[in-house]
């Protein structure tokens, strides 16, 4: 499978590097971007074919995967366009509607709409999809080969639950990395060593997950099983109580649904 990527950033390089030598050769991933340094380091990295504009291998490809911020994805559509033929083109931009690429790329219908996620780069993503009426059978399969490369996928039947989908797993990572990264603080906080505290926290994230992922409990069981009476943990679950860290972290996972679908009216217009 020939797979070209508009974009060389860091959801690109974490999709190449989980993809590279495993669905596909290196040789068969070529990689678009306007900026040099992203270019040199993909090639150097993963051994991907690059170059600066839109070419005869992206024409060539079987798949075209956009990874262009929001706002560039009109832009790069329009150069795109003289291009498309049969591909499949596959965006993981958060907010672009399937049905605005269509219309700038002259009403191709074979388009997957994802929003895969940065665990991907070691095959631990996890990528929600949905796809244009015009997508074929082996279109899909292709699609969804991609996604299980570097991870899980869940197809979505409704574009509008991808909004919810970005703010579960698409920028999950970057609620973990802050827990983590509090979690570090305060383990120094308290006297332990940067390296002791990073080993602490990551390694605690590691094995709750796992154990919530394996088991076949409620994950509010497993809490309640930390949770001895009167003890330390009580103690910390009483104090985020307290903060309202529940309602804040529901409160900002819903902004960053309705930040991808205010993404889609801005950057979806025309
Ligand atoms: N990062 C993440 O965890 C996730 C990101 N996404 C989505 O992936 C997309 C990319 O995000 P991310 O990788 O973080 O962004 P980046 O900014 O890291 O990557 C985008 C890259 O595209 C380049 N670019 C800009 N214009 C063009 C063009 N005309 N032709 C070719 N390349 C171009 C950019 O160059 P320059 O920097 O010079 O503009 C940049 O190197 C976004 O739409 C985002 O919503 C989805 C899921 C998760
Ligand atoms: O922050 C963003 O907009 C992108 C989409 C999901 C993760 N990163």
């Amino acid at each position: 499978m020939k797979i070209s990527f508009i974009g060389g950033g860091n959801m690109a390089s974490a999709l190449i590097g989980g993809l590279a030598g495993k669905l596909t050769d290196a040789g068969n991933i070529h990689v678009v971007d306007i900026n040099a340094d992203a270019l040199q380091r993909l090639h150097d990295q993963f051994g991907v074919t690059t170059a600066f504009e839109i070419d005869a291998a992206v024409a060539s490809s079987d798949v075209i995967v956009l990874a262009v911020k929001p706002q560039q994805m009109k832009e790069v559509a329009a150069q795109l366009q003289p291009h498309i033929g049969k591909q499949l083109v596959l965006s993981i931009a958060a907010g672009i509607r399937a049905a605005d690429l269509s219309r700038w790329l002259n009403g191709h219908a074979a388009i997957v709409r994802t929003m895969p996620n940065t665990p991907a780069l070691i095959g631990k993503g996890i990528t929600g999809m949905v796809k244009l009426a015009g997508v074929s059978e082996a279109q899909s399969a292709a699609a969804d080969a991609i996604m299980r490369a570097v991870g899980a996928t869940v197809w979505l039947s409704d574009e509008a639950l991808i909004d919810p989908v970005t703010a579960v797993s698409g920028s999950g990572p970057a609620y973990v990395f802050y827990f983590i990264e509090a979690m570090q603080q305060a383990a120094q906080e308290m006297g332990l060593s940067a390296e002791q505290g990073s080993e602490l926290a990551t390694a605690t994230f590691v094995g709750a997950s796992q154990l919530a992922a394996q088991s076949h409990e409620p994950v509010a069981t497993l809490r309640e099983r930390v949770t001895s009476k009167g003890g330390t943990t009580y103690a910390a679950l009483t104090s985020m109580e307290a903060s309202g860290v529940k309602e804040a972290i529901i409160r900002a996972m819903k902004s960053a649904a309705e930040r991808g679908r205010q993404l889609g009216e801005e950057f979806g217009k025309d």
